[in-house]
């Protein structure tokens, strides 16, 4: 596999994306399952930020201590569905500024529909962490990042819950330099351009919308 692309199937998120696929899931149960997975890939996703040592005091003695460095971190859901990962993410790093990019794939066309923007004032010296639980024809991701990169963005991470081939493929040809940590590559796309297996649409099985 691509070295930009990790696949993160540690057991504790393969189980909770079972109950996410699950037809039978309700929107409560799969609200929190989002949540929980993406604060489980946040923790991988985060891995390499840089660190530095600080001096402290324990209740014993003195210490050399790490702290987080460096670029701070900025979340960036896709509306509808990333949304739904938001609450995960920041309870892994509560101090991230949050930032949101709203598009809707066209149902004809499947082509990503820009109709909200609203970024952090200093976004470009951030690292921004863009969330959507799926990456399927890749259109939405792509047109994320170029939005992203017009405003400055230099370090740009994209999280997925579920991808698709095709869009890997579309998203790691049009961005090679955006790392996309996901937590299943699926088989393919359907005629209509969902996820085979998937799990349905995230945005309607998250807000209740169908
Ligand atoms: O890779 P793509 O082919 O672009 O498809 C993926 C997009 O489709 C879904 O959004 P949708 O258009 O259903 O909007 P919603 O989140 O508001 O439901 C999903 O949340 C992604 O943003
Ligand atoms: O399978 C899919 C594809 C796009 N968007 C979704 O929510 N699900
Ligand atoms: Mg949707």
């Amino acid at each position: 596999m691509n070295q930009n692309i990790a696949l993160l199937d540690h057991p504790l998120i393969q189980h909770k994306l079972t109950l996410l696929r699950d037809k039978q899931t309700g929107s409560k149960e799969f609200r929190e399952m989002v949540s929980e997975i993406a604060m489980l890939m946040c923790y991988e996703a985060t891995r390499d930020l840089p660190l530095k040592e600080v001096d402290i005091e324990t209740p014993v003695a003195l210490a050399k201590a790490k702290v987080i460095s460096g670029k701070k971190l900025a979340f960036v859901p896709i509306l509808r569905a990333g949304l739904g990962m938001v609450e995960g993410v920041l309870q892994m790093v509560p101090a991230a500024k949050v930032g949101h990019i709203g598009l809707y794939r066209d149902p004809e066309s499947l082509h990503p529909v820009d109709y909200y923007v609203k970024l952090p004032e200093d976004v470009r010296e951030r690292e921004v962490i863009l969330l959507d639980p799926m990456l399927a024809t890749g259109g939405s991701a792509v047109e994320a990042i170029h939005v992203l990169k017009r405003q400055g963005v230099q370090h740009i991470k994209f999280m997925c819950i579920i991808a698709a081939p095709e869009g890997m493929k579309t998203l790691t040809d049009a961005h090679p330099d955006v790392p996309v940590f996901c937590a299943a590559l699926d088989n393919h796309l359907n005629e209509h351009g969902y996820i085979v297996p998937g799990l349905g649409d995230a945005g309607d099985r998250l807000f209740g919308t169908k």
